[in-house]
């Protein structure tokens, strides 16, 4: 089905955000499609983890609409939101790991929150899984976050992410710190698990590489709004200096090339 005619999973209308005097959303819009990558840009402070914060209910607007799956996500409290919390993961951008539980009971506490009468034996064996799933080697289970590197931290993230078969998954800035070769690892995990699983992926990233690799569009945030939502080659036609300056900046045409030749164009 063409992405245009699919179902709208995320609404964003009229989003307004503030710190005291900053104003960092005033009337931002955002739409995003049942089985799309999503990747959000804009510079630094832009309020683009602050638009993901809202969506998932952690920071309460001055003013707007957000909708995830149907369901109103402004001025609920925690209990309400435990239903819909369930149906997506989130790899925060430091992997957000519990350090002194392994990486198999890291992933065990969603589980444990939501299914809190499964036993100890079929624990394990649903985290070995989404261990295995997060390209992690099985002796990685029993290990604490600081004996690992940060890609497998960030891999370990994910499996927690995916601990409860989320619909949704939201990363934040995953491939920063990773070096190019974990970085283009880590795209290639996230888009073949989103076919398998059949996920709605929000992204954040400054990567110019993932949003050439994996991104279906792009959401670019500036002047307090989402300014331009599509496909890199679309976004380039568009004539707005923050757009032009970074996709076809020398960092952004080199991006664009390595893309190029590795399909083959
Ligand atoms: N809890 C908070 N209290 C006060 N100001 C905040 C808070 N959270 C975010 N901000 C401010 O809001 C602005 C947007 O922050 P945000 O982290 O969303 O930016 P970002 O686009 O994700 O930036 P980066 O690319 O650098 O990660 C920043 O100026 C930040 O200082």
């Amino acid at each position: 089905m063409a992405l245009m005619e699919r179902e709208t999973v995320i609404q964003v209308r009229g989003l307004k955000n503030s710190f005291g005097e900053q104003i960092i959303h005033d009337g931002l819009d955002l739409d995003v499609r049942r089985g799309e990558i999503i990747g959000v840009v804009g510079g630094s402070g832009t309020g683009k983890s602050v638009l993901m914060r809202s969506i998932i209910g952690l920071q309460t607007p001055d003013s707007g609409e957000v909708e995830v799956l149907g369901e109103n996500m402004v001025g609920r409290n925690d209990d309400e939101a435990k239903n819909i919390r369930r149906r997506w993961g989130i790899l925060f951008q430091n992997g957000a790991l519990f350090s002194t539980l392994t990486v198999a009971e890291n992933v065990e506490v969603p589980i444990r929150e939501y299914f809190p009468f499964l036993k100890p034996p079929l624990l394990d064996e649903i985290a070995s899984y989404k261990i295995a799933m997060s390209g992690l080697p099985a002796n990685a289970g029993p290990k604490f976050p600081s004996e690992l590197s940060g890609g497998m931290r960030k891999r370990a993230g994910l499996a927690r992410a995916l601990a409860l078969d989320p619909e949704l998954l939201f990363l934040d800035e995953p491939t920063a710190g990773l070096d190019p070769i974990g970085a283009a690892a880590f795209d290639e995990l996230i888009r073949s698990l989103q076919k398998r699983l059949e996920l709605t992926v929000f992204l954040i990233t400054h990567d110019l590489d993932t949003l050439h690799e994996i991104c279906d569009r792009v959401a670019v945030l500036a002047d307090k709004k989402v300014i331009a939502v599509d496909t890199i080659p679309n976004l380039l036609a568009l004539d707005h200096p923050w757009i032009q300056e970074y996709f076809n900046g020398p960092r952004g045409r080199a991006a664009a090339v390595s893309h190029e030749e590795q399909a083959g164009t």
